[in-house]
Protein backbone atom coordinates (compact mmCIF):
# COMPACT_ATOMS: atom_id res chain seq x y z
CA UNK A 1 0.00 0.00 0.00
CA UNK A 2 1.32 3.49 -0.80
CA UNK A 3 1.71 6.08 1.85
CA UNK A 4 2.04 9.64 0.98
CA UNK A 5 3.06 12.19 3.94
CA UNK A 6 2.03 15.02 2.20
CA UNK A 7 -0.87 15.73 -0.89
CA UNK A 8 -1.49 18.81 -2.58
CA UNK A 9 -4.75 19.35 -4.63
CA UNK A 10 -4.68 22.67 -6.84
CA UNK A 11 -8.39 22.88 -7.58
CA UNK A 12 -10.46 21.11 -5.13
CA UNK A 13 -13.95 20.30 -6.57
CA UNK A 14 -15.38 16.91 -7.59
CA UNK A 15 -11.87 15.16 -9.26
CA UNK A 16 -9.68 16.53 -6.80
CA UNK A 17 -11.78 16.31 -3.78
CA UNK A 18 -12.82 13.04 -4.71
CA UNK A 19 -8.70 12.14 -4.60
CA UNK A 20 -8.28 13.35 -1.52
CA UNK A 21 -11.52 11.87 0.40
CA UNK A 22 -10.33 8.51 -1.40
CA UNK A 23 -6.66 8.44 -0.27
CA UNK A 24 -7.54 9.46 3.13
CA UNK A 25 -10.55 6.53 3.60
CA UNK A 26 -7.93 4.01 2.03
CA UNK A 27 -4.90 5.57 4.55
CA UNK A 28 -2.85 6.68 2.09
CA UNK A 29 -2.09 9.86 2.67
CA UNK A 30 -1.29 12.23 6.14
CA UNK A 31 -2.05 15.74 5.15
CA UNK A 32 -3.94 17.25 2.40
CA UNK A 33 -3.23 20.69 1.54
CA UNK A 34 -5.29 22.47 -1.12
CA UNK A 35 -4.84 25.45 -2.93
CA UNK A 36 -6.89 27.18 -5.13
CA UNK A 37 -8.74 30.37 -7.15
CA UNK A 38 -11.09 31.06 -4.46
CA UNK A 39 -10.48 31.09 -1.19
CA UNK A 40 -14.24 30.53 0.11
CA UNK A 41 -14.19 26.94 -1.69
CA UNK A 42 -11.06 25.93 -0.15
CA UNK A 43 -12.48 27.14 3.13
CA UNK A 44 -15.85 25.09 2.33
CA UNK A 45 -13.61 21.87 1.08
CA UNK A 46 -11.46 22.21 4.46
CA UNK A 47 -14.93 22.37 6.45
CA UNK A 48 -16.32 19.39 4.87
CA UNK A 49 -13.10 17.28 5.46
CA UNK A 50 -11.96 17.38 2.10
CA UNK A 51 -8.61 18.91 2.68
CA UNK A 52 -6.79 19.53 5.80
CA UNK A 53 -5.03 22.75 5.68
CA UNK A 54 -5.10 25.21 2.93
CA UNK A 55 -2.06 26.98 1.33
CA UNK A 56 -1.47 30.79 0.97
CA UNK A 57 0.85 30.09 -2.20
CA UNK A 58 2.59 27.50 -4.30
CA UNK A 59 5.51 28.34 -1.80
CA UNK A 60 4.03 27.04 1.13
CA UNK A 61 1.84 24.54 -0.89
CA UNK A 62 5.32 22.68 -2.64
CA UNK A 63 7.11 22.36 0.57
CA UNK A 64 7.49 18.55 1.57
CA UNK A 65 4.61 17.51 -0.99
CA UNK A 66 5.09 13.65 -2.26
CA UNK A 67 2.14 14.08 -4.75
CA UNK A 68 0.79 17.13 -6.27
CA UNK A 69 -2.82 16.77 -8.56
CA UNK A 70 -3.91 19.44 -10.70
CA UNK A 71 -7.66 19.36 -10.72
CA UNK A 72 -8.97 22.85 -12.52
CA UNK A 73 -10.24 23.29 -15.59
CA UNK A 74 -7.30 22.60 -18.25
CA UNK A 75 -7.33 25.77 -19.44
CA UNK A 76 -5.72 26.95 -16.43
CA UNK A 77 -3.13 23.53 -15.97
CA UNK A 78 -0.38 25.81 -17.83
CA UNK A 79 -0.24 28.94 -15.64
CA UNK A 80 -0.46 26.53 -12.13
CA UNK A 81 2.78 24.61 -13.85
CA UNK A 82 4.48 28.05 -14.35
CA UNK A 83 3.37 28.71 -11.08
CA UNK A 84 4.54 25.66 -9.12
CA UNK A 85 7.93 25.32 -11.07
CA UNK A 86 10.03 27.01 -8.99
CA UNK A 87 9.09 25.62 -5.28
CA UNK A 88 9.21 21.59 -7.34
CA UNK A 89 11.44 19.45 -5.09
CA UNK A 90 13.47 16.49 -6.17
CA UNK A 91 11.18 13.88 -5.19
CA UNK A 92 7.99 15.58 -5.95
CA UNK A 93 5.55 14.01 -8.68
CA UNK A 94 2.90 16.15 -10.12
CA UNK A 95 0.16 14.50 -11.87
CA UNK A 96 -3.05 16.10 -13.31
CA UNK A 97 -6.92 14.77 -13.68
CA UNK A 98 -7.62 16.77 -16.89
CA UNK A 99 -9.69 15.56 -19.71
CA UNK A 100 -7.44 15.99 -22.07
CA UNK A 101 -3.80 15.02 -22.35
CA UNK A 102 -1.87 15.86 -25.44
CA UNK A 103 -1.80 19.95 -24.81
CA UNK A 104 -1.08 19.59 -20.93
CA UNK A 105 2.09 16.79 -21.54
CA UNK A 106 3.07 19.72 -24.03
CA UNK A 107 2.60 22.34 -21.79
CA UNK A 108 4.61 20.36 -18.57
CA UNK A 109 7.49 19.38 -21.72
CA UNK A 110 7.56 23.38 -22.32
CA UNK A 111 7.27 24.64 -19.08
CA UNK A 112 9.29 22.29 -16.42
CA UNK A 113 11.81 21.70 -19.26
CA UNK A 114 14.19 18.29 -18.05
CA UNK A 115 12.30 18.00 -15.32
CA UNK A 116 8.76 16.96 -16.71
CA UNK A 117 10.22 13.61 -15.85
CA UNK A 118 8.52 14.66 -12.37
CA UNK A 119 5.06 15.22 -14.56
CA UNK A 120 2.61 11.98 -15.25
CA UNK A 121 -0.38 13.28 -17.10
CA UNK A 122 -3.39 11.34 -16.24
CA UNK A 123 -7.51 11.63 -16.47
CA UNK A 124 -9.71 9.53 -14.43
CA UNK A 125 -13.15 7.94 -16.24
CA UNK A 126 -15.22 8.95 -13.38
CA UNK A 127 -17.67 12.05 -12.49
CA UNK A 128 -20.59 13.73 -12.88
CA UNK A 129 -22.23 16.85 -14.10
CA UNK A 130 -22.01 17.97 -10.37
CA UNK A 131 -19.25 20.48 -9.36
CA UNK A 132 -17.55 21.37 -6.64
CA UNK A 133 -15.92 19.94 -3.61
CA UNK A 134 -19.60 18.90 -2.24
CA UNK A 135 -20.13 17.19 -4.59
CA UNK A 136 -16.76 14.82 -3.85
CA UNK A 137 -17.09 11.05 -2.91
CA UNK A 138 -14.62 8.31 -1.85
CA UNK A 139 -16.05 6.13 -3.86
CA UNK A 140 -16.08 7.86 -7.04
CA UNK A 141 -13.39 6.07 -8.77
CA UNK A 142 -14.20 2.90 -7.34
CA UNK A 143 -14.03 0.24 -10.44
CA UNK A 144 -13.71 3.25 -12.95
CA UNK A 145 -11.15 3.55 -15.43
CA UNK A 146 -8.57 6.05 -14.89
CA UNK A 147 -5.78 6.76 -18.14
CA UNK A 148 -2.71 7.49 -18.04
CA UNK A 149 -0.57 8.86 -20.95
CA UNK A 150 3.30 8.92 -19.94
CA UNK A 151 5.88 10.59 -22.49
CA UNK A 152 8.94 9.88 -23.17
CA UNK A 153 10.48 11.80 -20.45
CA UNK A 154 7.97 10.57 -17.80
CA UNK A 155 10.05 8.83 -15.12
CA UNK A 156 8.99 5.57 -14.24
CA UNK A 157 9.41 6.42 -10.20
CA UNK A 158 6.72 8.77 -10.76
CA UNK A 159 4.58 6.64 -13.12
CA UNK A 160 4.80 3.70 -10.69
CA UNK A 161 3.47 6.32 -7.62
CA UNK A 162 0.35 7.58 -9.72
CA UNK A 163 -0.37 4.36 -10.63
CA UNK A 164 -0.90 3.05 -7.24
CA UNK A 165 -2.17 6.20 -5.83
CA UNK A 166 -5.19 5.73 -8.19
CA UNK A 167 -5.14 1.81 -7.49
CA UNK A 168 -5.08 2.93 -3.60
CA UNK A 169 -8.64 5.03 -4.86
CA UNK A 170 -9.85 1.61 -5.93
CA UNK A 171 -9.03 2.86 -9.92
CA UNK A 172 -8.33 0.68 -13.09
CA UNK A 173 -5.61 2.29 -14.60
CA UNK A 174 -5.17 1.98 -18.79
CA UNK A 175 -1.63 3.44 -20.36
CA UNK A 176 -2.69 5.17 -23.57
CA UNK A 177 -0.45 7.75 -25.77
CA UNK A 178 -1.75 11.39 -25.86
CA UNK A 179 -3.05 11.32 -29.24
CA UNK A 180 -4.96 7.99 -29.02
CA UNK A 181 -6.40 9.04 -25.88
CA UNK A 182 -7.88 12.82 -26.99
CA UNK A 183 -9.21 10.82 -30.47
CA UNK A 184 -11.13 8.39 -28.14
CA UNK A 185 -12.57 10.97 -25.75
CA UNK A 186 -13.35 13.41 -28.41
CA UNK A 187 -15.49 10.63 -29.65
CA UNK A 188 -17.13 9.17 -26.17
CA UNK A 189 -17.13 11.93 -23.65
CA UNK A 190 -16.39 15.48 -25.90
CA UNK A 191 -18.74 14.88 -28.47
CA UNK A 192 -22.29 14.01 -26.45
CA UNK A 193 -21.58 17.03 -23.89
CA UNK A 194 -21.25 19.47 -27.12
CA UNK A 195 -24.36 17.52 -28.85
CA UNK A 196 -26.73 17.86 -25.03
CA UNK A 197 -25.71 21.83 -24.62
CA UNK A 198 -26.89 22.41 -28.78
CA UNK A 199 -29.93 20.58 -28.01
CA UNK A 200 -30.69 22.25 -24.71
CA UNK A 201 -29.91 26.01 -26.04
CA UNK A 202 -31.86 25.00 -29.13
CA UNK A 203 -34.99 24.45 -27.66
CA UNK A 204 -34.50 27.09 -24.82
CA UNK A 205 -33.80 29.77 -27.48
CA UNK A 206 -37.58 28.98 -29.37
CA UNK A 207 -40.53 30.79 -28.76
CA UNK A 208 -42.12 27.33 -27.26
CA UNK A 209 -39.65 27.32 -24.71
CA UNK A 210 -41.60 26.54 -22.00
CA UNK A 211 -44.18 24.56 -24.01
CA UNK A 212 -41.39 21.66 -25.11
CA UNK A 213 -39.39 21.83 -21.80
CA UNK A 214 -43.33 21.63 -20.12
CA UNK A 215 -43.58 18.16 -21.68
CA UNK A 216 -40.36 17.20 -22.26
CA UNK A 217 -39.77 14.11 -20.27
CA UNK A 218 -37.10 10.76 -19.29
CA UNK A 219 -35.89 10.43 -22.71
CA UNK A 220 -34.97 14.31 -22.57
CA UNK A 221 -33.78 13.90 -19.22
CA UNK A 222 -31.38 11.05 -20.03
CA UNK A 223 -30.38 12.48 -23.27
CA UNK A 224 -29.53 16.01 -21.95
CA UNK A 225 -28.45 15.30 -18.24
CA UNK A 226 -24.30 15.92 -19.12
CA UNK A 227 -25.94 19.64 -20.21
CA UNK A 228 -25.61 20.75 -16.79
CA UNK A 229 -22.13 20.46 -16.44
CA UNK A 230 -19.69 23.30 -15.94
CA UNK A 231 -19.56 25.60 -18.66
CA UNK A 232 -15.62 26.54 -18.02
CA UNK A 233 -14.71 23.17 -17.71
CA UNK A 234 -16.25 22.38 -20.54
CA UNK A 235 -15.42 25.35 -22.86
CA UNK A 236 -11.74 24.42 -22.23
CA UNK A 237 -12.08 20.63 -22.91
CA UNK A 238 -13.75 21.73 -26.37
CA UNK A 239 -11.05 24.28 -27.50
CA UNK A 240 -8.57 22.09 -26.54
CA UNK A 241 -9.50 19.01 -28.36
CA UNK A 242 -11.11 20.97 -30.99
CA UNK A 243 -9.47 19.36 -34.01
CA UNK A 244 -10.39 15.53 -33.08
CA UNK A 245 -13.35 16.87 -31.86
CA UNK A 246 -14.81 18.49 -35.23
CA UNK A 247 -13.73 15.24 -37.05
CA UNK A 248 -15.63 13.56 -34.61
CA UNK A 249 -19.07 16.48 -35.46
CA UNK A 250 -18.53 15.69 -38.91
CA UNK A 251 -18.75 12.08 -38.83
CA UNK A 252 -21.92 13.14 -36.54
CA UNK A 253 -23.70 15.16 -39.01
CA UNK A 254 -22.94 13.07 -41.98
CA UNK A 255 -24.38 10.03 -39.42
CA UNK A 256 -27.77 12.69 -38.93
CA UNK A 257 -27.80 13.28 -42.55
CA UNK A 258 -27.99 9.51 -43.60
CA UNK A 259 -30.92 9.22 -41.17
CA UNK A 260 -32.65 12.38 -42.59
CA UNK A 261 -31.96 10.75 -45.90
CA UNK A 262 -34.17 7.54 -44.83
CA UNK A 263 -36.46 10.00 -42.86
CA UNK A 264 -37.30 11.79 -46.31
CA UNK A 265 -37.74 8.99 -48.36
CA UNK A 266 -40.26 7.00 -45.26
CA UNK A 267 -37.92 4.15 -45.81
CA UNK A 268 -39.19 2.37 -42.84
CA UNK A 269 -36.75 -0.61 -43.22
CA UNK A 270 -33.69 1.37 -43.62
CA UNK A 271 -34.48 3.04 -40.26
CA UNK A 272 -35.25 0.59 -38.32
CA UNK A 273 -31.80 -1.15 -39.66
CA UNK A 274 -30.46 1.82 -38.21
CA UNK A 275 -32.11 1.28 -34.80
CA UNK A 276 -31.62 -2.10 -34.52
CA UNK A 277 -27.64 -2.16 -34.88
CA UNK A 278 -27.20 0.58 -32.31
CA UNK A 279 -29.41 -0.80 -30.20
CA UNK A 280 -27.17 -3.98 -30.17
CA UNK A 281 -24.17 -2.31 -30.03
CA UNK A 282 -25.45 -0.31 -26.94
CA UNK A 283 -26.23 -3.83 -25.49
CA UNK A 284 -23.52 -5.18 -25.87
CA UNK A 285 -21.41 -2.35 -24.65
CA UNK A 286 -23.80 -2.51 -21.89
CA UNK A 287 -22.84 -6.04 -21.31
CA UNK A 288 -19.52 -5.64 -21.61
CA UNK A 289 -19.79 -3.12 -18.63
CA UNK A 290 -21.47 -5.21 -16.38
CA UNK A 291 -18.89 -7.98 -16.66
CA UNK A 292 -16.03 -5.96 -16.56
CA UNK A 293 -17.54 -4.39 -13.01
CA UNK A 294 -18.18 -8.39 -11.86
CA UNK A 295 -14.82 -9.05 -12.61
N1 LIG B 1 -16.36 16.62 -13.80
C1 LIG B 1 -15.99 15.47 -14.28
O1 LIG B 1 -16.81 14.58 -14.38
C2 LIG B 1 -14.56 15.25 -14.70
C3 LIG B 1 -13.66 16.28 -14.78
N2 LIG B 1 -12.37 16.05 -15.16
C4 LIG B 1 -11.40 17.15 -15.22
O2 LIG B 1 -11.04 17.46 -13.88
C5 LIG B 1 -10.79 18.84 -13.75
C6 LIG B 1 -11.64 19.41 -12.62
O3 LIG B 1 -12.99 19.18 -12.88
P1 LIG B 1 -14.07 19.14 -11.70
O4 LIG B 1 -13.45 18.68 -10.45
O5 LIG B 1 -15.24 18.46 -12.24
O6 LIG B 1 -14.40 20.70 -11.59
P2 LIG B 1 -14.92 21.50 -10.32
O7 LIG B 1 -15.55 22.74 -10.85
O8 LIG B 1 -15.70 20.62 -9.41
O9 LIG B 1 -13.57 21.88 -9.58
C7 LIG B 1 -12.58 22.67 -10.16
C8 LIG B 1 -11.91 23.47 -9.06
O10 LIG B 1 -10.84 24.21 -9.64
C9 LIG B 1 -10.85 25.54 -9.12
N3 LIG B 1 -10.20 26.38 -10.08
C10 LIG B 1 -10.73 26.95 -11.18
N4 LIG B 1 -9.81 27.67 -11.82
C11 LIG B 1 -8.67 27.55 -11.12
C12 LIG B 1 -7.39 28.08 -11.27
N5 LIG B 1 -7.09 28.87 -12.29
N6 LIG B 1 -6.46 27.74 -10.34
C13 LIG B 1 -6.76 26.94 -9.32
N7 LIG B 1 -7.99 26.42 -9.12
C14 LIG B 1 -8.92 26.73 -10.01
C15 LIG B 1 -12.32 25.83 -8.89
O11 LIG B 1 -12.49 26.85 -7.95
C16 LIG B 1 -12.83 24.48 -8.39
O12 LIG B 1 -12.68 24.37 -7.00
C17 LIG B 1 -11.02 19.48 -15.11
O13 LIG B 1 -9.80 19.63 -15.75
C18 LIG B 1 -11.87 18.45 -15.83
O14 LIG B 1 -11.64 18.48 -17.23
C19 LIG B 1 -11.91 14.79 -15.40
C20 LIG B 1 -12.75 13.73 -15.31
C21 LIG B 1 -14.15 13.87 -14.97
O1 LIG C 1 -21.24 13.29 -16.37
C1 LIG C 1 -20.79 12.32 -16.97
O2 LIG C 1 -21.44 11.29 -17.14
C2 LIG C 1 -19.43 12.34 -17.52
O3 LIG C 1 -19.21 12.00 -18.64
C3 LIG C 1 -18.37 12.72 -16.56
C4 LIG C 1 -17.04 12.99 -17.18
C5 LIG C 1 -16.72 14.27 -17.56
C6 LIG C 1 -15.48 14.55 -18.06
C7 LIG C 1 -14.55 13.54 -18.19
O4 LIG C 1 -13.35 13.82 -18.66
C8 LIG C 1 -14.84 12.25 -17.80
C9 LIG C 1 -16.10 11.97 -17.28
Amino acid sequence: MVKLNKIVIAGVGLIGGSFALALKQAGAVREVVGIGRTRATLERAKQLGVIDAIADDWAGAMQGADLVLLAMPVGAMEAALQALLPHLEAHTVVTDGGSTKRDILQAAERILGARVAQFVPGHPIAGSEKGGAAAAQADLYRDRRVVLTPGSATGTDGLALVRTAWEACGAKVDILSTAAHDRVFAAVSHLPHLLAYALVHEFAARDNAGELFGFAAGGFRDFTRIASSHPEMWRDICIVNRAPLIAELDAYMAALLRLRTLLAAADANGLEAVFAAARQARDEWLHGMSENAEE
